[in-house]
């Protein structure tokens, strides 16, 4: 049986994040990927230098016509810019049924580009984070979700819990990859039951351009496998951190990461603790 796995996203022209690394970590994951376009981003390590969104019929032909004939085991979502998208993407997304969402609720790029509309963010909350089985904020978007800084939270894990209820009460990723010089980076896993640590140590580069998009397509693609979330995430971060450990010189900027490493890297730096 094929396994199969669907991005609803952005085009990244520079082939690090969007639609672009989310197919190749399906690829690379032995899932059979499928895209439905939002939005075509101008873009390479640099910046973003034009945004052209996809009319809605569009993308709801794009998701109609792989939803009724090949089919999704998982399904998630990047950069979806506006109100009017997410709307219509929540509708697909619940009228077929689709039980394996992951919500990658992407806001600005790395670069500082924004890719959401300011004022689409309460949809986003409110019509699509409760069709998801995880949503995957960094630092800036938990912040930007809870009106709170990162600073009014001791631990990471407080900042998970509070996330967890302004997301209606469903499981959320909280990425640690922004926390100032951190010697280990912490991702927190809060299900509403238990908190989970994921710990890998930093690496010292400039070259993160994806990281998000490939954490929670790699986590999609786990998940269309059967894997259980927790195990999900912990096999994805350590796809995520030898992509990262082995990231190859591209352009002048911020540079993609290295979807395929872990061909050629077995070694796992990531630990997973479970807090009761
Ligand atoms: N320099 C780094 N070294 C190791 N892991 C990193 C580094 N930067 C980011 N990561 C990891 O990449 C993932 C995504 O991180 P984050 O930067 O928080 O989100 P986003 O890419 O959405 O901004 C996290 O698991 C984080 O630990
Ligand atoms: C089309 C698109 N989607 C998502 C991102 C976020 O990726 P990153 O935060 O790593 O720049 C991006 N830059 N472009």
């Amino acid at each position: 049986m094929t396994i199969k796995a669907m991005t609803i996203a952005g085009s990244d022209s520079g082939g690090g994040a969007g639609i672009q690394a989310d197919l190749k970590t399906f690829q690379e994951l032995g899932v059979f990927g499928t895209s439905v376009i939002t939005a075509i981003t101008a873009q390479n390590t640099l910046g973003v230098t034009d945004v052209h969104p996809i009319p809605v019929l569009t993308i709801e032909e794009q998701f109609k016509a792989v939803i009724t004939d090949i089919g999704a085991d998982a399904v998630k979502t990047g950069m979806l810019y506006d109100k009017e998208r997410i709307e219509a993407i929540a509708d697909l997304v619940s009228r077929h049924q689709v039980t394996n969402l992951i919500v990658d609720p992407v806001m600005v790029t790395t670069t500082g580009s924004p890719l959401l509309k300011e004022d689409a963010q309460d949809t986003l909350i409110k019509k699509l984070f409760p069709l998801a089985i995880l949503v995957t904020p960094n630092i800036p978007e938990a912040e930007a979700i809870l009106s709170k800084k990162r600073e009014d939270f001791d631990k990471l894990e407080d900042m998970a819990k509070a996330l967890y209820h302004a997301c209606g009460g469903v499981p959320v990723l909280l990425k640690g990859g922004h926390e100032a010089r951190a010697e280990f980076m912490t991702d927190v896993l809060f299900t509403g039951q238990t908190s989970v640590l994921y710990t890998s140590p930093r690496i010292d580069t400039t070259h993160t351009h994806g990281t998000g998009c490939t954490y929670a397509a790699a986590i999609t693609a786990f998940i269309a496998q059967g894997v259980k979330l927790e195990s999900a995430i912990f096999k994805a971060k350590e796809f995520l951190h030898v992509a990262i450990e082995q990231a190859k010189p591209v352009g002048e900027g911020a540079g993609p990461v290295h979807h395929s490493a872990h061909r050629e890297s077995s070694i796992s730096d990531v630990n997973m603790e479970v807090l009761t």
